[in-house]
């Protein structure tokens, strides 16, 4: 099977997350996408995180109903911070029997070079890169690469955390069940 690997801290998930992964299961350019929680992006600072065991919950809830989606927490057993090469390497010798590609976001896809190996996930890794508003995307890389054509989406987990703080409502940005979720437990509000 091909699965997109869709990387990310998911502080909280939202949905250009999740439309993000449905426009590439529409364009049948993957046959399930798994969202793997990142402990720690080894170059964003651990401030704002919520735990991960709640990240990773919020994801499942938010895919509950769509098998073509998987939460994976794998990297909660790997080293930390969580360098995607590591896991990479680990998820493909554990299932040799499927094909990976990467799914990232232009404003990740702008660091690249500065990732751990970041030569051997060029070299061994189709990317397939969804563009963000204010986020160019330099096509003069020696890359296995997709740019993928679908329509902006101005939303981030930082302006959702916000909000959160600003006591303002979360309506349409993320699922229902992932509001109610974070309001009972209170996640985000300090
Ligand atoms: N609106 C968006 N458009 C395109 N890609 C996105 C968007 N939001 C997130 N992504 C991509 O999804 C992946 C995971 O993102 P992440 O969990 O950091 O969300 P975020 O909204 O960028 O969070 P934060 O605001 O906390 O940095 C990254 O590859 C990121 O580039
Ligand atoms: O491997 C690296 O060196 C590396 C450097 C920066 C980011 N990453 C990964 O990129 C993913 C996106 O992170 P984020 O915080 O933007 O959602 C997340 O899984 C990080 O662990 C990985």
């Amino acid at each position: 099977m091909r699965i997109g690997l869709y990387f990310g801290s998911f502080n909280p998930i939202h949905h250009a997350h999740l439309i993000i992964a449905n426009h590439i299961l529409n364009e049948t350019l993957v046959d399930k996408v798994w969202f793997v929680v990142s402990p720690h992006n080894p170059l964003k600072e651990t401030s704002s995180l919520l735990d991960e065991n709640h990240r990773f919950h919020l994801v499942n809830v938010a895919i509950e109903a769509d098998d073509r989606l998987k939460a994976s927490n794998i990297e909660f057993s790997l080293p930390r911070p969580s360098y995607t090469s590591i896991t990479l390497a680990h998820l493909s010798e554990k299932y040799p029997q499927h094909e990976f590609c990467i799914i990232m976001g232009s404003d990740s896809f702008q660091n690249i070079r500065r990732w751990k190996n970041f030569e051997f996930i060029l070299k061994n890794y189709q990317i397939l890169i969804y563009e963000r508003p204010g986020f160019e995307i330099a096509d003069n890389i020696n890359a296995k690469i997709n740019i993928l054509k679908a329509p902006l989406l101005e939303l981030s987990a930082t302006a959702i955390r916000k909000l959160i703080k600003e006591k303002k409502s979360l309506k349409y940005l993320l699922p229902e069940a992932v509001i109610t979720e974070i309001e009972k437990a209170g996640h985000y509000r300090k």
